[in-house]
C-alpha cells in the first residue's frame, strides 16, 4: 500500500487500488489492463491498470490534454488499446450509458421524442416497440424531473434541463454502467450543483439499474463530493499515478463540503495537482 500522509491531523487518503477495494468484498465490473494508446506519433495513454468496481462511483482527474476522454473511449470499446493491453468486462454483453459535456440534442426532435430516436438506434431497437419506447422515454424523463416537458424542443430548455434529457437518454437504456465525460462542465455553480446531487440520488435509486459510475471532471471539489474514489491521472503519456479513496459516508448530502474529511480530502488532491 502506498499512504501519503500530510500534517498530523490528516487522514491517509492515499491508496493503491487493491488495498482500497479487495476483491474477495467487492465484484470488479470492469478492468482495464495494460493500456497504452497512441494517435500517430502522440503517446496519450501509457500502461493504464485500473478495476472498477460494481456499485462505486469513480471519479477521473489529470491535466487537460492527458487523455480521460480517451480513456472513456476505450471503455467504450471505440478505441482499442496498443497489443498487450486490454478491457475485460465482468458481463458478456455489458449495457453502457454514456453522457458528454454537451446534450447533443437534435433541435426538431421534443425531449421525448430525442429520447426515443436513441432508444430506436441503440442496442435495444428490436427489442422495444414504439409504445414502448414512448414509455419508458416518459419514464426516464420522470426520473429526471422533467415530465412537464416531454413535448418541449430543445431551445425552450435550459442549458441544466438540457443536459438532465442527456441523462435521461442514457438511463432509458437501462445501463449497469454509465461513462460520462465532464458532465457538467458547461454549466453554472447553482445547476452544477443540483445535478452533482440528483445524479447521486439517481445512482442510489432502486429506480435505475446503474451499479458503476465513471466520471471524467476537471472539479476537484466535485469529484470528492460525489466519488467513493478518485483516480489520479499523470500527464501525457498517462498513466494512473495515484488512488485516492473519499472517506465521506454514503449518501451524500449537501452540506458535506463543510466537513473536515471533505476539505482535507480536497486540499490533498490540490497538493498532488500542484505536484505535476
Ligand atoms: N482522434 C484523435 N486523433 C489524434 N489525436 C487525438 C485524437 N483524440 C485525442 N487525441 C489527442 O490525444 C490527447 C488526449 O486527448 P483527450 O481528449 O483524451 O484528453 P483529455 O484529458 O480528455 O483532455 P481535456 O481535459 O482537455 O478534455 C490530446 O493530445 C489529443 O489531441
Amino acid at each position: 500500500m502506498q499512504v501519503h500522509t500530510g500534517e498530523a491531523q490528516e487522514m491517509e487518503v492515499w491508496q493503491q487500488d487493491m488495498a482500497v477495494a479487495p476483491s474477495e468484498t467487492r465484484e470488479i465490473a470492469v478492468s482495464l489492463v495494460n493500456c497504452s494508446l497512441s494517435f500517430g506519433d502522440v503517446h496519450v495513454l501509457k500502461h493504464v491498470s485500473l478495476d472498477i468496481y460494481e456499485n462505486e462511483f469513480v471519479s477521473i482527474l489529470g491535466p487537460s490534454g492527458c487523455g480521460k476522454s480517451t480513456l472513456l473511449r476505450l471503455m467504450l470499446e471505440l478505441l482499442a488499446p496498443n497489443p498487450g493491453g486490454k478491457v475485460v468486462y465482468a458481463a458478456a454483453k455489458p449495457s453502457i450509458g454514456i453522457v458528454f459535456q454537451k446534450p447533443v440534442l437534435m433541435p426538431w426532435l421534443t425531449a421525448r421524442q430525442n429520447i426515443e430516436l436513441t432508444l430506436k438506434m441503440g442496442p435495444n431497437k428490436k427489442k422495444l416497440g414504439k409504445q414502448e419506447r414512448r414509455e419508458k422515454a416518459e419514464a426516464s424523463l420522470e426520473l429526471v424531473g422533467l415530465q412537464d416537458f416531454t413535448n418541449h424542443y430543445p431551445h425552450q430548455l435550459s442549458g441544466g434541463m438540457q443536459q438532465r434529457i442527456s441523462i435521461a437518454r442514457a438511463l432509458a437504456a437501462d445501463p449497469t454502467i454509465l461513462l460520462m465525460d465532464e458532465p457538467f462542465g458547461a454549466l453554472d455553480e447553482f445547476t452544477r450543483e443540483k445535478l452533482n446531487f440528483e445524479l447521486l440520488r439517481l445512482w442510489e435509486s432502486p429506480t435505475t439499474s446503474l451499479s458503476s459510475v465513471v466520471m471524467v471532471t476537471h472539479s476537484i471539489q466535485e469529484s470528492v463530493i460525489m466519488s467513493d474514489r478518485v483516480v489520479m491521472m499523470s500527464p501525457r503519456p498517462a498513466g494512473v499515478e495515484d488512488i485516492l479513496t473519499v472517506p465521506l459516508p454514503r449518501p451524500r448530502e449537501v452540506g458535506m463540503e463543510e466537513l473536515p474529511a471533505f476539505y482535507q480530502t480536497v486540499k490533498e488532491l490540490r497538493k498532488r495537482v500542484k505536484h505535476q
